[in-house]
């Protein structure tokens, strides 16, 4: 009898369940509910409704009757270093305020008054981004003292949604190194670190690896649901979950595409030397204590927004088409400047940015569309040298995944600029990364070396060459 599990990816611009099991020597994933995330604001911040999230939750999980499915386990995974804090009794003490609200600006010059960047950086080795859980962390202190004094346990979004089904509170490793407070070498959380922000210990939980089987869901649940699971924790990372459907990792550099454009390389150690610091890169855990050596690039939230500003008028096939259509337009944007990260207008903020660099002012949605696709194809080209650099050494392909790889002109772009070889999906690879910790942790699969291998038999990747010059 074929076993299923069910995996619930909830990124930053939409959420999914997908049952995943193993027919004929492949991996099936079905569709089973999909929905749309966004932050709201409540209050002065912006926020995450994780109420509506879990509603959408748990109205997933009732479809498997539909369906007439009863998988053995689910296991949540979503964008990273965003939290909630609950008290002794359980209950919320705060918010989940997005990484996108500006709470944290200058708090990460703050923090570098009491302890140099360089050392944060040899202990923890993650990129420096304003929004990072150390930074949240010191501005709720500032902001709201009485809630860290209050705070009992201190759940990242993941782990909270895990909590409310099983009642169990644990981080899950792969998701706490984003927070920039655990140790990249000794794996737990740097009490040292913590002492130097003034941030008590004991609210954060036993750290735990992707495949470690929670727990039953709550009885109540199992009623509500019509059946009995187990949470199982995938990488709660849903980055860290991408990078485990990435079929190779020799000679390739991985682009996973969606809101965010991640992009780096599995390695097996941390790399913490002053130009991976220079250059900002991460060093972020992965399943079986790997490293994701990567950055942040500002991704596809840009089209996202030109998208909401023109009222959803286009979809994002339509974006593709406009951009094609606008071939001749070459202005440029640095993606990574701050003023992208949630300006009210990012049509606005792209126009001013060109004008303030004396550069052709995009005016048309295809105008629009193709300056971020160039704009993001500039950057992923200048990580790649640096990632070349610093490895010394060349890499011959880019592996693409995520909802970004159905971009058939931006892989063209970056097959065209990297002169690389160019394979775009799995599309949903957060989800089959998180399908298949749950089934190693069943037992249903051998280990990831053989996970990778049935993944690259199971998903028809595209590939893209370089234009040959006419
Ligand atoms: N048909 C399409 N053509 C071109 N681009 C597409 C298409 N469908 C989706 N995309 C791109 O994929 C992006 C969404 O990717 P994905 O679904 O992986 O993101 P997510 O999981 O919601 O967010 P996160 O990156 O936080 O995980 C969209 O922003 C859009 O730019
Ligand atoms: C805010 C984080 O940088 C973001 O979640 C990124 O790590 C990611 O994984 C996006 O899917
Ligand atoms: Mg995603």
């Amino acid at each position: 009898m074929n076993k299923y599990v069910l995996a619930v990816d909830i990124g930053a611009s939409s959420g999914r369940l997908m049952l995943g099991s193993i027919h004929e020597g492949k991996l099936v994933l079905d569709e089973l509910h999909r929905f749309s995330n966004s932050i709201v604001k409540k209050g002065q911040y912006y926020c995450w409704d994780l109420h509506k999230l879990f509603v959408e939750i748990k109205q997933g999980i009732k479809k498997c009757q539909d369906v007439q499915v009863r998988p053995e386990s689910i296991g949540i995974d979503t964008w990273a270093v965003d939290f909630v804090l609950l008290d002794e009794n359980g209950n919320l003490l705060t918010e989940a305020v997005s990484y996108r609200d500006d709470r944290t600006d200058g708090v990460m010059e703050e923090v570098f008054q009491k302890i140099i960047k360089e050392r944060i950086y040899l202990e923890t080795g993650i990129q420096f981004q304003k929004f990072n859980t150390i930074y949240q962390l010191c501005a709720l202190k500032k902001s709201n003292p009485e809630s860290l004094d209050k705070a009992d346990k201190f759940l990242m979004v993941p782990d909270y949604f895990h909590y409310l089904l099983t009642g169990k509170a644990v981080n899950e490793y792969t998701n706490a190194t984003s927070t920039q407070l655990v140790n990249a070498f000794t794996k737990k959380w740097d009490k040292q670190l913590l002492d130097a922000v003034s941030i008590k210990p004991e609210m954060f939980q036993d750290i735990k690896m992707p495949g470690t089987i929670l727990g039953d869901v709550k009885e109540e649940l199992a009623e509500e649901f019509g059946f009995n699971l187990k949470v199982v924790l995938p990488a709660t990372h849903d980055t860290a979950s991408a990078v485990i459907s990435v079929p190779e990792h020799d000679e390739t550099i991985y682009i996973s595409s969606g809101t965010w454009s991640l992009i780096g390389v599995e390695n097996k150690f941390p790399i913490c030397v002053t130009k991976a610091l220079d250059y900002n890169f991460t060093n972020e855990g992965g399943i079986d204590y790997r490293f994701r050596f990567l950055k942040n690039i500002m991704g596809l939230w840009m089209i996202q927004e030109v998208r909401r500003n023109y009222d959803n008028e286009y979809s994002f096939a339509d974006f593709v088409e406009l951009a094609k259509a606008a071939k001749n337009f070459q202005s440029i944007v640095n993606v990574n400047d701050d003023r992208f990260l949630n300006p009210d207008n990012m049509i606005i903020a792209i126009q001013n940015y060109c004008a303030e660099t004396n550069q052709e002012i995009p005016v048309t949605p295809g105008e629009v569309a193709k300056c971020v696709y160039d704009s993001l194809v500039e950057c992923y080209v200048a990580a790649i040298d640096e990632i070349e650099e610093i490895f010394e050494k060349k890499f011959t392909k880019i592996n693409i995944i995520g909802g970004g790889c159905q971009n058939e002109l931006l892989n063209q772009l970056i097959a065209d600029a990297t002169k690389k070889q160019v394979f775009a999906g799995p599309v949903e690879a957060t989800a089959v990364g998180n399908i298949v910790s749950q089934l190693i942790a069943l037992g249903e699969i051998k280990d990831v070396h053989e996970a990778r291998k049935l993944i690259k038999h199971s998903f028809d990747v595209k590939g893209y060459e370089a234009a040959q010059p006419i």
